[in-house]
C-alpha cells in the first residue's frame, strides 16, 4: 500500500498535536483518522495470498498505522478479530463473518482478559451456558472480577467482539472457547440489553485505542454464534471437543509473531530519530581548537545506537523466518496434523518476550541519547516507548511466556538424555556442550550461545530433579526454580536470534552488492560482539573466553563502531520513513530540529496569550498578598 497515497489524504495529519487534545478529543481524532485511512488502505488480508504478500501486508499495516502517535482504535479489529475468526470459525461461519469484518461493514475486537484474570486463560469467570430449549447461549458475568477489562475498542468502537468464556452445558463446564457476540445496534451504536460497556481509563500510552471493559447480564446468543472449527456444542447440547484445546490459543500465537516484526519496526522508527537527530546535534568541544563535534562523533553515542540499528534488522529477519514457520505450522493445522504446533508456541513464547524486553529497552536508550529535547512529546520517542512496552505485557506477558518455552525445553532435554531425538530448533541441545578454546570467529560465539543455552537447560533441569528427589513437589519444584528456568529460555532466545539473523542474512548476502553486504555484515559482527559482551559472564562461566579473548572482543566492538559510523545515517535513512509516519520535532529527513522544535512549542494552547488569564486571577494578588 502505497504511503505517499496514505499520507496525501486530506485531514489525516493533525493540525493540533495530539499532545493538546483531552482524552475525549484524542479518541475522537484518532476514529476521525481511522476512518480516513481506512477509506484509503481498503487493503484486506486474503487467504489466498502467498506467505509473503500476507507478510507485506501485515508489514505495511504496522508501518502505516504508525501515523497514529498512539495507535488506532480500530487495531483489534485488524489484528485480532479478523484473524479468530479466519483460525477459529467454520467454513460458513468466516464466508459470514470476514465479508461484513474485511468490508468494515461491523467493527470488532477480542474480549479474553477480565479484571481478575489476564495470564490464566483456563481461570476466566465469564460465562456461555447452553440452552437446549431455545438453542441459546447465555452470557454472564457472575462477579464483578470476571467483567472483561482491557480489549481495544471495546469501549465506544466496535459493535461486535470476539468473547472467550467459559462453556457450561447442563451444570458441566467445558473449558474457554470463542463466542461472536453484537454488544452494540448497528444503527444507534447503544449497548444491546444485558451489556455493560465503558473506558477503563487513562493509561501510560495506547490512550487512543479505547480499551474498555464489557460486562454480560444473561445475555442470549444464538447457538451458531459459537466459533466452531475446533469444538462444538450439537443442537441437543452434545459437546464435541477440539483435537487440542490449545487450538483456542491460536489468535494469541499468530499475534506474537506479528510483536516481532512489530518491534522491529518501532525500533526502526525509534533509531531513526534519535540517530538523525545525533547527526544534527552539537555539542561540548573536546578540542579547544575546533568547532563543536556532532555527539554522534562520540562513541557512547555510537554504542548507544548502533545497536538499535542492528536489533531492528536482526528482528525483522527473525519475524521472516518465524512468520513462515507460522504459516506452513498453519497449514498443517488445517490438515489436522499438530505435532509442530509446540514447537512454534515455544518459539513464539521466547522470540516474543525477547524482541519487546530489547525494543523496549533500546528504544528508551534512543530518547536517552536525545537529551532534553528527547524528553519532549514532540520528539515522540516516549509515545514509541509506551507502545512499545505495552508489548511486554499484552498477548502473555514476557514471565509467563518464557517460562512456557522453559516447559518445552525442559521436556526435551529429558527426552534427550532417555535418548528421543531432538528437532527443529531444539536439535542443537544434542550438540557437544564443552568448549574446548574460544572461537572468536560470528559462528563461534553464535556456537558459544548455544552451548551457554544448553548448559543452562541442562542445570536447571538438574536443579528441578534434586528438588524433586528432596521431596517437593513437580509444582513447587517448578516455582522453586523459576528464576533459572526464564534464564534458560531466555538463552535459548537468545541463540535462535543470533543464528537465525546470521542464517538469514547469510542467504540474502549473495544478491547484495558487494558495499551493501559488506555494510549488513557489519551488523551482523556489531550485534554478535555486542551480546558476546553484554553475556560476557555466561561466555566466561561456559564457552572457555578468556580476559585476553574478552579484551580483543571489546576492540573489534570499537573498531566496528568506527566502520559502520560512516554508514549510520545511511541506514536509518533506509529504513524509509517519511517524516509525517516519524511524526517527530527531531528525527525529521532535512535535519531542522531547532526551527520544527520552536514552530511545535508556538502550538502550545499556552502560547496563544502573553500573559495567562491566572496571573490576575492568583498569581497578582498571591504577589500582593492580597490572596
Ligand atoms: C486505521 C489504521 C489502523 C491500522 C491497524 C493495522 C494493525 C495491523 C497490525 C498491527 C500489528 C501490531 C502488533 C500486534 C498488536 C496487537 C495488539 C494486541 C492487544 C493485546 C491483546 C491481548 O493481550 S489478548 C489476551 C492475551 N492473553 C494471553 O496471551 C494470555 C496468556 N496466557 C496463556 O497463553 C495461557 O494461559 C498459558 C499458555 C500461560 C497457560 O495456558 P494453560 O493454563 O491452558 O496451559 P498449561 O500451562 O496448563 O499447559 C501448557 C501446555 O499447553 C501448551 N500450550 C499453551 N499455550 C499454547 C498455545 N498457544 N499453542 C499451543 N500449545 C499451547 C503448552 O505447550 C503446554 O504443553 P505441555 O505439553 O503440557 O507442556
Ligand atoms: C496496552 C494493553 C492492551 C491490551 N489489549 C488487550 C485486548 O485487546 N484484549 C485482551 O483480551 N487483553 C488485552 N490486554 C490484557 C493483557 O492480555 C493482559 O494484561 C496480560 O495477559 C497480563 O494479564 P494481567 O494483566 O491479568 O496480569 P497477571 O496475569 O495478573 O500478571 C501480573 C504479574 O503476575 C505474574 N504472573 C502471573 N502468572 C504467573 C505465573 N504463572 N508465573 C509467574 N508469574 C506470573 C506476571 O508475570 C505479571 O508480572 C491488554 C493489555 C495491555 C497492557
Amino acid at each position: 500500500m502505497d504511503e505517499q497515497k496514505v499520507l496525501s489524504i486530506k485531514g489525516l495529519l493533525d493540525d493540533t498535536p495530539e499532545e493538546y487534545l483531552s482524552h475525549k478529543e484524542k479518541y475522537e481524532n484518532s476514529i476521525r483518522k481511522s476512518v480516513l485511512f481506512y477509506k484509503t488502505l481498503h487493503s484486506t488480508e486474503d487467504e489466498n495470498m502467498s506467505v509473503d504478500e500476507k507478510t507485506k501486508l501485515n508489514f505495511r499495516n504496522i508501518v502505516t498505522s504508525a501515523i497514529f502517535k498512539d495507535n488506532s482504535p480500530f487495531m483489534l479489529h485488524n489484528s485480532m478479530f479478523i484473524p479468530t475468526i479466519m483460525g477459529q470459525g467454520t467454513d460458513e461461519q468466516r464466508e459470514y463473518w470476514m465479508k461484513r469484518a474485511k468490508n468494515m461493514e461491523i467493527i470488532g475486537t477480542y474480549a479474553q482478559t477480565e479484571l481478575g484474570h489476564g495470564t490464566f486463560i483456563r481461570g476466566l469467570e465469564t460465562q456461555a451456558t447452553y440452552d437446549p430449549d431455545t438453542e441459546e447461549f447465555v452470557l454472564h458475568s457472575p462477579v464483578l472480577s470476571s467483567y472483561k477489562w482491557w480489549p481495544g475498542g471495546l469501549a465506544h468502537t466496535a459493535n461486535y467482539c470476539i468473547v472467550m468464556a467459559r462453556l457450561y452445558i447442563k451444570g458441566k463446564s467445558h473449558g474457554i472457547h470463542p463466542f461472536m457476540v453484537q454488544i452494540r445496534d448497528e444503527e444507534t451504536h447503544m449497548p444491546l440489553p444485558g451489556i455493560k460497556l465503558g473506558e477503563i481509563g487513562a493509561k501510560l500510552g495506547f490512550n487512543t485505542v479505547n480499551n474498555g471493559f464489557l460486562g454480560f447480564e444473561n445475555h442470549r446468543i444464538s447457538r451458531d454464534r459459537m466459533l466452531m472449527k475446533n469444538a462444538q456444542v450439537l443442537k441437543d447440547g452434545t459437546f464435541v471437543a477440539g483435537s487440542n484445546s490449545k487450538l483456542t490459543y491460536g489468535t494469541m500465537v499468530y499475534v506474537r509473531v506479528l510483536i516481532v516484526s512489530n518491534m522491529a519496526n518501532m525500533l526502526a522508527k525509534a533509531v531513526t530519530i534519535a540517530l538523525r537527530y545525533s547527526a544534527i546535534r552539537r555539542q561540548s568541544q573536546p578540542k579547544p581548537d575546533e568547532p563543536e563535534p556532532q555527539i554522534l562523533d562520540y562513541v557512547t553515542q555510537q554504542h548507544k545506537l548502533f545497536i538499535a540499528i542492528a536489533s531492528s534488522h536482526a528482528f525483522y529477519m527473525n519475524a521472516m523466518w518465524l512468520w513462515e514457520i507460522y504459516y506452513s505450522v498453519s497449514l498443517q493445522l488445517a490438515s489436522g496434523k499438530l505435532d509442530n504446533l509446540p514447537e512454534l508456541h515455544a518459539l513464539a513464547c521466547c522470540l516474543k518476550p525477547l524482541s519487546t524486553i530489547d525494543a523496549t529497552a533500546m528504544i528508551e536508550k534512543c530518547r536517552l541519547a536525545c537529551g532534553g529535547h528527547g524528553y519532549m512529546l514532540s520528539a515522540n520517542l516516549a509515545q514509541t516507548y509506551g507502545l512499545a512496552t505495552a508489548a511486554y505485557t499484552y498477548e502473555g506477558e514476557n514471565t509467563v511466556l518464557l517460562l512456557q518455552a522453559a516447559r518445552s525445553l525442559v521436556k526435551a532435554w529429558v527426552g534427550h538424555v532417555k535418548g528421543r531425538p531432538l528437532k527443529g530448533t531444539m536439535a542443537y541441545l544434542a550438540g557437544d556442550s564443552t568448549v574446548k578454546a574460544w572461537d572468536g570467529s560470528i559462528d563461534g560465539i553464535i556456537q558459544s550461545f548455544k552451548v551457554v543455552a544448553i548448559r543452562k537447560i541442562s542445570s536447571v533441569v538438574k536443579i528441578l530433579q534434586d528438588y524433586e528427589k528432596s521431596g517437593l513437589s513437580p509444582e513447587d519444584a517448578w516455582n522453586k526454580a523459576s528464576v533459572f528456568l526464564t534464564a534458560a529460555s531466555e538463552a535459548h532466545g537468545r541463540a535462535v536470534l543470533l543464528s537465525v539473523y546470521k542464517s538469514e542474512m547469510d542467504k540474502r548476502a549473495a544478491v547484495l552488492s558487494p558495499p551493501l553486504r559488506k555494510v549488513l555484515l557489519q551488523l551482523v559482527d556489531l550485534y554478535v560482539t555486542y551480546w558476546a559482551l553484554e553475556k560476557v559472564g555466561d561466555m566466561l562461566l561456559y564457552a572457555s573466553i578468556t580476559d585476553k579473548d574478552v579484551d580483543e572482543l571489546q576492540r573489534r566492538y570499537i573498531e566496528l563502531l568506527a566502520a559502520i559510523r560512516p554508514n549510520a545515517v545511511g541506514l536509518v535513512d533506509a529504513f524509509d520513513f517519511r517524516d509525517e509516519i516519524l511524526n517527530s520535532t527531531l528525527g525529521a529527513y532535512d535535519g531542522r530540529a531547532y526551527e520544527r522544535l520552536m514552530e511545535e512549542a508556538m502550538k502550545s494552547p499556552l502560547n496563544a496569550e502573553p500573559v495567562n488569564q491566572t496571573f490576575h486571577k492568583y498569581l497578582k494578588p498571591f504577589m500582593r498578598g492580597k490572596l
